[in-house]
């Protein structure tokens, strides 16, 4: 494997929380350790995202957003990448494809929070993605019931399977999918860049 590029060995189950990480917080940590846990996985990379195809506003340079993501990781089996970067590809579709050319044998599970399945369906040629890698999607605060009746969720409505099924979710053929309820964390890199602002503005004023 080319340097910077994780290692991984057939037959390992592995999760992908594609993310802007801008920044990254507990939120990302909690929901890694529990996709780890419940999906049965050995490992979960972060893809740090170049930027989000849907997003207008461009997130802090990329290097940074590595950098603040390692400092909060304690656990091994949760790996910082730049793939996307070292890709050069953007559109989670065209990612999973060639991870899983690169990998052959490793089981890849796409992870999102259930924020993302409600807009799934907008992601470019997303049925595409579900026919090629089990999505695993993780209940967050004020999504979930919206994130359950998403037209993503009734499309793939045949494919989805009970949470009781969640740690076979990673040896299912696609398309396969289950969104599972945990202690829903409301971190949020939003909240976190807001709060920030709110104090340069009070330092500017003081
Ligand atoms: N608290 C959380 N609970 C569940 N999923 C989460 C949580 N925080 C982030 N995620 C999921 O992690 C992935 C990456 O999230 P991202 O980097 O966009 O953070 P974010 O907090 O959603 O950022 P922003 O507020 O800028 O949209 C997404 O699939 C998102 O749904
Ligand atoms: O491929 C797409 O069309 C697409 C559209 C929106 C989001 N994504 C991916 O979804 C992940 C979450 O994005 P974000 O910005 O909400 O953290 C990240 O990996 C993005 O690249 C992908």
């Amino acid at each position: 494997m080319a340097p910077g590029f994780p290692i991984a060995q057939p037959g390992m189950c592995i999760g992908l929380l594609g993310g802007s990480f801008d920044p990254a917080h507990e939120g990302h940590v909690h929901v890694s350790r529990i996709a780890k846990r419940r999906f049965r996985l050995d490992r979960v990379w972060w893809l740090v995202s170049p930027g989000n195809p849907l997003k207008s506003r461009g997130p802090a340079p990329l290097a940074e957003r590595i950098r603040t993501a390692r400092r909060m990781l304690r656990d091994p089996d949760i790996v910082v990448t730049d793939l996307e970067a070292r890709l050069d590809m953007r559109l989670t579709v065209d990612t999973v494809a060639a991870l899983r050319a690169l990998y052959p044998g490793v089981r890849f599970v796409w992870l999102m929070g259930s924020d993302n399945l409600v807009q799934f369906d907008r992601w470019d040629r997303w049925q595409d993605i579900a026919r090629m890698v089990p999505i695993g999607v993780l209940a967050r605060p004020g999504t979930r019931i919206a994130a359950r009746h998403s037209r993503a969720a009734r499309i793939m409505q045949p494919w989805r399977l009970p949470p009781s099924q969640a740690g076979t979710l990673a040896l299912r053929t696609p398309p396969a999918w289950v969104l599972i309820n945990l202690p829903m964390s409301a971190q949020s890199s939003t909240a976190i860049r807001a709060a920030r602002q709110n104090l340069i503005e009070k330092e500017g004023a003081g």
